[in-house]
């Protein structure tokens, strides 16, 4: 049995470790070097080896799961993931924004603005801070348990940073960069397999996969955009707060998120973004839009299985190239 001075060790290693991944996969700004990382990381894999009982299944060590799994387990959403209701010109957008004006009776509320992120949308589950479950959206109702797969992306937290509650879920949209993308078709074009259409299909697909091995070898990031269902926690008075919390418990926000008070403010964003779209390392297929306060998404609810309170205003669509 390891003595006190190990288990010390160990639970210190994980803490520095999970820290230091949080720095570099999520923030893109670590504050020590890839090699001490690796001695750090060595230091714990032979600790465990020594100690098998002191292994644990947030352990950094274990991010790369077990087997290839025969297929994927269902699971039910504890909260419907919705689907949202598009709009491909101004007047739609408009329209939108006056049914909302009038149903809040003309009340004045702030807007996020977000890019819709062209990837897999999926509801991580933790508990006590610890990833216990991964799922795809599915038909909204029920999604596959993909959670081995998705422990293998850098940027999914295995454990939360500062206070979170006993029970909270999160929704993102995982994706494969375009680089990455490109690189993988290079690769399968010198094997002579076929090649992948898209970075989302490549994407679905890889996170599909029975192997987290494969998962694991191409490089897949997430943006997490929104809390499972606001009552999850209670305190936090709109979303754009909720997005702040998120990231202080080590959640890969979108920095391009934005917060809009007109209508006008949303399509100067939605605007920004037609321009810079192809120039960002991730493919997006137009903006959300979400009514900001938790009270009015409440009041407006959803109408069959579609918020009131959220629109995609969807980019103009593109002669695909030939
Ligand atoms: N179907 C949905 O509700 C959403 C889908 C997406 C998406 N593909 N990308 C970004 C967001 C976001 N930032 O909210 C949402 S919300």
């Amino acid at each position: 049995m390891a003595d006190d001075s190990i288990v010390q060790r160990v639970a210190e290693l994980r803490r520095e470790l999970h820290y230091h991944n949080h720095r570099y996969y999520v923030m893109d700004d670590p504050v020590i070097s890839d090699f001490d990382y690796d001695m750090l990381l060595q230091e714990l894999r032979t600790i465990e080896e020594e100690h098998p009982e002191l292994v644990t299944p947030d352990s950094p060590t274990h991010r790369i799961g077990g087997d290839p799994a025969e297929g994927f387990v269902q699971v039910e959403h504890r909260h419907t993931m919705l689907s949202l209701g598009n709009a491909f010109d101004d007047e739609s957008l408009e329209a939108w924004y006056r049914r909302v004006r009038n149903l809040l009776d003309d009340a004045d509320f702030s807007m996020t603005c977000e890019l819709k992120i062209d990837g897999l949308a999926v509801s991580l589950v933790y508990e006590d801070g610890v990833f216990v479950q991964g799922a795809t959206r599915g038909n909204g109702f029920v999604g596959e348990n993909v959670t081995q797969n998705l422990r293998t992306i850098r940027s999914i937290p295995l454990v939360l940073q500062g206070d979170p509650p006993p029970y909270l879920e999160v929704r993102g949209e995982v994706y494969m960069p375009v680089e990455s993308f490109r690189r993988l078709n290079e690769e399968r074009a010198e094997r002579g397999e076929q090649l992948f259409a898209n970075p989302r299909n490549s994407g679905a697909g890889t996170i599909r996969q029975l192997d987290p091995k494969v998962t694991a070898s191409r490089n897949m990031q997430i943006w997490a955009y929104s809390l499972g269902d606001a009552g999850d926690v209670p305190g936090l008075p709109d979303h754009w707060e909720a997005l702040e919390w998120l990231k202080s418990l080590g959640f890969r926000i979108n920095p391009n998120n934005r917060l809009c008070y007109t209508v006008e403010e949303v399509k100067d964003y939605y605007r920004e973004f037609v321009e810079r779209r192809h120039g960002l390392p991730y493919e997006v297929d137009g903006v959300v839009v979400k009514v900001n306060p938790f009270n009015y998404q409440s009041s407006l609810g959803v109408v069959g299985r579609e918020p009131r309170w959220a629109v995609a205003y969807k980019f103009p669509a593109e002669r695909a190239v030939t």
